[in-house]
């Protein structure tokens, strides 16, 4: 008999390869490899969308679908490349071919994103944009093979190494998997965004995508010389023939033999794969029954990645909306993603040598299906603390005009006071070069408003759904200006700012970082973006200038004021006012710290042991392919995020994270009862178990044989015997 038919010869001789602390050292190989590989993938993810919107040009949507389709690609390959590896090449020669189109791909990407390649006329910009995108996108479509099609192969090729009695030790490979795999995401997403952020270029330089990318592919090539310097030392289970056609046949025999023996006239058989019995051997029927019954059971699972990979989406948004400051340390709404890796790193070890050995201590049996619910629940509360994070966000947003309102600001350019009377308000005093406190809301259409004294009256057309500064000119009988303001939170959590001239001569106003242009006299600037933190603008006239410093927060909006009696000079600062259109954000960040506490302690919960889970209850034969069925719900949630973010309009957001949370809890509580009629198995016994039925009945059959072949023999030696006698009895 072969290894290849008997898994459990191939079992003991994982045992010979050389043990550190009772592990097989060729997981150290395994590990290393993951680590770099998620540093590569991890990596690249970071900054792509940002490459496909300052690279390519791509608009938001744009870039955002093909980023989550990309993303949904990873997590589908795997199929293929479990299909691949326990059919036909094996783990260690997929994951070995893959990496190198894995590589190749992070190398295009690289390549794709260097600016000079086709920018002949040294602008800066490509010329031929089709080539970077074409490029980047072959780079991403063997990227997608590679990472998706290794990643079923590398988590069971680990689990491969140890042998029957090595439970625990399995156990504990798959929480270090999980570290390495966040150490490697957690170390690239905040390297590559630095990378980024450093220009180069041969003849122009441009922010750094192609490093950005160049030290992703670095790593896929580290990856791949680590796992092949192990190749001596792993045990590698031999493919088993193209086992997924066998299946597909196999359940495709048992379906229609079954839809045949429809009449109630057949017996009825215990399992509807039974039906394949007749042309099947019956250890593949009850292999196919493992793994049927695992992945009925990974039905309902793509609900906690829906919510999960929401951490980059809706959670991040909401991040911009908050205050970004600790300490001297300031905070980007997108850095607080890195809070995941983090815990993971953390609560991985707290999990396996503090919470669960207490739990076993207390005499209760938290079983992998148990944890994968609490893992959930713990998903659900975290969405539930998200709402709450949103209610709090909600008091201290700026309430905008609904479509049928307009509101209304006022500005007094004047050096002196003014008394506006506007329809259903007292009258209201402006001082000089200030601002109303608040916009005041009218119903859309067309309002009287007398300013001053001798009063002039005028009528202004007030626009649907927007916001109005209304520029009171220091004489009042001259032409009344209307600017258009912000009506939403400026992105990103930058802060949105404009000037106002009051002057009668043309000011410009620059800071390092942007132009505001010349300013008419009486008229204003666009808005522009700028960061959080301490802003010093330069403001010119001819060859006069002065400079006025400020400190900006996170999402705000200001119009800053240039007085007429601005006296050029080094210091403007007491002069220029300030209004307020927008507060910035004052709800802190570290309030989102909750939530993903619980969903990265959900995480381990149901992730880990998921992917411990999806090895240990599978046949020999199709490990692989299960943990690629693992991994294709990842892959389905992030399609479900994709379609609610279309579908699921609700007005208020902390709505649409407590309509999550209740998803969740609701498909948790029918997972939880699947999860009870569930028997979990030890597929490796019952495989050997089977052998040994086999050979059992072969023994009989031999035996049977045997005895009937002695009979035969003793029966011809007698015919033999007697023939002789009549032989001899004739020639006698
Ligand atoms: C970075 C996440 N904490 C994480 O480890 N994962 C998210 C999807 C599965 C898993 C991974 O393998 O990357």
């Amino acid at each position: 008999m072969t290894d290849k038919e008997d898994p459990k010869k191939g079992k003991e001789k994982r045992g010979t390869s050389k043990e550190v602390c009772g592990y097989p050292l060729s997981i150290f190989f395994i590990v290393v490899n993951e680590f770099c590989e998620r540093f590569s993938y991890y990596g690249m993810r970071a900054v792509l969308v940002l490459y496909f919107k300052y690279f390519l040009r791509w608009d938001d949507d744009l870039a955002t679908s093909i980023y989550h389709t990309f993303v949904a690609l990873c997590y589908l390959t795997p199929i293929l490349g479990a299909i691949v590896a326990d059919s036909w090449l094996g783990k260690f020669k997929t994951i070995i071919y893959l990496s190198i189109v894995y590589a190749i791909g992070q190398v295009a990407m690289a390549v794709s994103a260097i600016h000079d390649i086709t920018d002949t006329d040294r602008d800066g910009t490509p010329d031929n944009m089709t080539f970077h995108v074409v490029l980047s996108m072959v780079g991403l479509f063997l990227i997608a093979l590679g990472t998706g099609g290794i990643k079923p192969c590398v988590a069971a090729f680990g689990g491969d190494q140890f042998s029957d009695h090595q439970d625990r030790q399995r156990r504990t490979f798959f929480s270090v998997f999980y570290l390495c795999i966040n150490g490697g995401s957690l170390l690239s997403t905040i390297i590559t965004p630095i990378l980024r952020a450093q220009d180069c270029g041969i003849h122009s330089q441009q922010k750094c995508y192609s490093l950005a990318f160049g030290v992703p592919a670095a790593l896929m090539l580290v990856a791949l010389v680590v796992f092949i310097v192990g190749s001596g030392m792993y045990y590698k289970a031999e493919p088993q023939g193209n086992i997924m056609l066998d299946v597909c046949k196999c359940i495709g025999f048992a379906i229609k033999n079954r839809y045949r023996h429809r009449s109630n006239q057949y017996p009825k058989r215990q399992h509807w794969m039974d039906w394949a019995e007749e042309k099947y051997d019956k250890l593949l029927i009850a292999q196919i029954k493992m793994v049927l019954k695992v992945l009925f059971l990974y039905i309902p699972l793509p609900m906690f990645w829906t919510l999960f990979d929401q951490k980059g989406s809706r959670w991040t948004l909401q991040a911009t909306t908050m205050n970004g400051h600790f300490g001297s340390l300031v905070i980007q709404p997108d850095q607080m993603q890195t809070v995941n890796p983090i815990l993971i790193l953390t609560l991985v070890p707290i999990m396996d040598s503090v919470i669960y050995p207490l739990i076993n201590k207390c005499g209760l049996n938290f079983t992998p299906l148990k944890r994968m619910t609490v893992g959930m629940l713990l998903a659900a509360l975290a969405f539930v603390c998200a709402a709450l994070v949103q209610i709090e966000i909600d008091k201290t947003l700026p309430t905008f005009p609904s479509t049928s309102q307009s509101q209304l600001k006022l500005l007094n350019m004047g050096s002196e006071t003014v008394t506006v009377k506007m329809p259903g308000n007292d009258p209201l005093n402006l001082a000089a070069a200030q601002a109303s406190n608040e916009y005041f809301t009218f119903e859309a259409g067309q309002i009287d408003i007398s300013i001053g004294h001798p009063e002039v009256r005028n009528t202004i057309s007030l626009a649907k759904g927007q916001r109005q500064t209304l520029l009171i000119p220091s004489n009042i009988t001259e032409e009344w200006l209307m600017t258009d303001d912000i009506t939403s939170k400026p992105q990103e959590g930058n802060n949105a700012i404009r000037f106002v001239n009051g002057m009668n001569t043309t000011v410009n106003v620059s800071i390092p970082a942007a132009n505001f242009g010349l300013i008419e006299p009486f008229s204003y600037s666009n808005y522009s973006l700028i960061k959080n933190g301490k802003v010093t603008f330069t403001l010119w006239s001819g060859s006069q200038s002065c400079e006025y410093s400020t400190d900006f927060g996170f999402g705000s909006s200001y119009t800053f004021f240039i007085p007429s009696t601005l006296v050029f000079g080094p210091n403007c600062q007491e002069s220029i006012t300030a209004a307020e259109d927008i507060k910035p954000n004052s709800v802190h960040m570290a309030l989102q710290i909750p939530q993903y506490f619980f969903i990265t302690a959900g995480e381990v919960m149901f992730s880990v042991t998921g992917l411990e889970f999806s090895y240990s209850q599978a046949p020999s034969n199709m490990k692989a392919v299960l943990q690629a069925g693992w991994l294709f719900t990842v892959a389905i949630g992030n399609f479900i995020v994709l379609i609610v973010a279309e579908l699921a309009k609700l007005p208020k957001q902390w709505a649409e994270y407590v309509l999550f949370a209740s998803l969740l809890v609701a498909v948790c509580f029918i997972f939880s009862i699947m999860a009870y009629f569930y028997t979990y198995i030890d597929p490796a016994e019952i495989e050997a178990q089977f052998k040994k039925n086999v050979n059992e009945d072969d023994e009989d059959n031999k035996h049977k044989l045997q005895k009937t072949e002695v009979e035969m023999n003793k029966r011809d030696s007698i015919k033999c015997h007697d023939e002789d006698d009549k032989d001899k009895q004739t020639k006698m």
